[in-house]
């Protein structure tokens, strides 16, 4: 498990080691000078010439000591001072007197600097520290930077994104190696950040472990090592040990979802997976999966005793229920859902049509239009505890009634919205999912774009409900879950390429992942 920060969780840990222990920070920037440059000499020669420019903040104090520490060890290195001089922070202003004693090259103005002489830029505009939009004469120099052919390293941040979550204030660095220092920044994890990073280099500076211990932050993220949470496998077993999947899903025509489903619920461990759907789709999926259970309700039918007798007693013998894959949303799906969750006391996976459900029966009350609160109190009402939400960002803002780009551009704060005062487990799903529960927010870091394709939705839900299955607590089964759906993506993006893998190459890549192949 890694821990991420945000910049204010950042700077705390910064002046903890500062003021409480007492490291002088002129040291944490020669520690971070120093990490830049020996990542930088990886990919540098001497026949390069390089330019460092640099804020007028400590972003580029860290920026002024690397170009210093590149001059000793003979490199042909230039300085754009791109900051205001009037705003040099007090270790800046040091590591600035100490070039001018060097009498280093240092341009002050964008006109003077021709970017085409160098072969290699280093970003040190601003860091963490970056608090409003950038415009002007900053832009100009980030889209002079942008339109550079060498390659580019960002210093702490690409100048430009939002340690906090992300976003590009304004305009932003593209840049080829970001090096950061002490904990990864959640602005690195989430989308565009991670991708304007470039690849991410995570260095110790030397805050002692006190500082960072000193400062909680409600977010993490999950890497290999976490695997070993998957639940144990008792030997003295059978298939009742490891738990009973209710799929609900599936209406005529569309029984692929309810496939993908049963089948990554049955990869990943569960005992046995239970079918409920309509009776047209019985013959495909008893050939496709005849390892699974099918018990078929006629839509038409629902009123009488027979058949909601049918789905309360599925619901009774299973110990978690996914609901929504391929399911419609007709009356009659809404009607199937309302039974299921009438009747179920085990946690319940909502996804797709199930969401979708929910969405349009809100909006056919003129107090919900809109209103978010009453929306998202309404689903913890009537849902039982441990239930996993899993929308993707459109279902979302379905369900909230709020404009998708709102929701896209405010991830966090949605995920903020979602789960105050409420018992249940969100997944918002994204090219870096949120898996949210009270005030804890999972950012998942694996997975791939050839995700994005019809059915990796379905087969989630069923990974999720295989681990509630074998006995996980909903919210550990929801990162873990999300967890192991992106590595299995990637298993499939590896054996074929991001273009061409579908949905149940995801499903075979659980085999690698949780036979510890990868
Ligand atoms: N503290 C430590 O111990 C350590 C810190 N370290 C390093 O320091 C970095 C953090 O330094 P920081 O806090 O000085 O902030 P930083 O990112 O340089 O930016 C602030 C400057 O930018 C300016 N500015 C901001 N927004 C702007 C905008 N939109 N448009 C224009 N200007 C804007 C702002 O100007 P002002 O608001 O004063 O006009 C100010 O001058 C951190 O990322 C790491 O690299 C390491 O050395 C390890 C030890
Ligand atoms: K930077």
């Amino acid at each position: 498990m890694k821990k991420l920060v945000n910049s204010k969780q950042m700077k705390a840990i910064d002046a903890y080691a500062i003021h409480t222990i007492g490291i002088p920070p002129l040291v944490l920037m020669e520690n971070a000078a120093y990490s830049v440059v020996s990542c930088m000499e990886k990919s540098i020669s001497k026949e390069d010439i390089i330019l460092v420019v640099c804020g007028s903040g400590n972003n580029g104090g860290d920026g002024l000591a690397a170009a210093r520490i590149l001059l000793n060890r003979g490199y042909q290195v230039d300085v754009f001072l791109a900051g205001n001089p009037a705003h040099l922070s007090e270790e800046t202003a040091t590591q600035l007197k100490i070039l001018e004693n060097l009498e280093m090259v240092i341009w002050n103005h964008l006109e003077e600097v021709n970017f085409a002489n160098y072969t290699i830029l280093v970003d040190a505009l601003f860091g963490i520290g970056l608090e409003r939009d950038i415009e002007d004469e900053q832009a100009a120099v980030i889209a002079e930077m942008n339109t550079h052919e060498g390659i580019i390293f960002a210093v702490d941040m690409p100048s430009g994104i939002s340690a906090d979550d992300g976003k590009v204030k304004g305009t932003a660095v593209r840049a080829d190696y970001t090096v950061t220092f002490g904990e990864e920044k959640v602005g690195q994890i989430l989308f565009p950040g991670s991708e304007y990073c470039g690849t991410l280099v995570v260095t110790d500076i030397g805050f002692p472990p006190s500082a960072v211990d000193s400062v909680a932050s409600e977010f993490y993220r999950y890497e290999k090592m976490d695997l070993a949470r998957l639940p144990w496998r008792r030997a003295y077993s059978n298939k009742g040990t490891f738990g009973r999947v209710l799929i609900v899903a599936g209406a005529k025509n569309m029984s692929g979802a309810a496939y993908l489903s049963a089948l990554a619920a049955y990869r990943t461990g569960a005992g046995l997976v239970e079918i409920m759907t309509v009776e047209s789709n019985r013959l495909i999926l008893q050939g496709q999966l005849p390892e699974a259970i099918l018990t078929t309700i006629n839509p038409d039918l629902l009123d009488t005793t027979e058949e909601k007798e049918k789905i309360k007693q599925a619901v009774g013998r299973s110990d978690v229920i996914v609901m929504g894959p391929g399911l419609g949303v007709s009356d009659k799906a809404k009607k199937v859902l309302d039974f299921v969750t009438l009747y179920a006391q085990v946690p319940l996976i909502v996804d797709a049509d199930a969401i979708n459900i929910a969405a349009r029966y809100f909006n056919t009350f003129p107090l919900m239009r809109g209103n978010t609160c009453l929306r998202l109190n309404e689903l913890n009402n009537s849902l039982p505890k441990g239930t996993i939400l899993t929308p993707h960002l459109l279902e979302l803002a379905r369900l909230m009634d709020q404009p998708a780009s709102d929701i896209q551009d405010n991830l966090l704060k949605t995920a903020d919205s979602c789960t105050k005062d409420t018992d249940l487990v969100y997944v918002l799903k994204d090219a870096r999912s949120v898996v949210a529960y009270e005030d804890e927010r999972y950012l998942n870091y694996s997975g791939n774009n050839g995700m994005a394709t019809a059915g990796t939705g379905d087969v989630l839900t069923g990974i999720l409900a295989a681990l509630i299955a074998q006995g996980m607590d909903s919210f550990e089964a929801a990162k873990l879950g999300v967890y192991i759906h992106g590595l299995a993506g990637d298993v499939a993006a590896a054996k074929k390429n991001r273009y061409s893998m579908i949905a149940s190459d995801v499903v075979n890549g659980l085999e690698d992942v949780l036979g510890g192949m990868i």
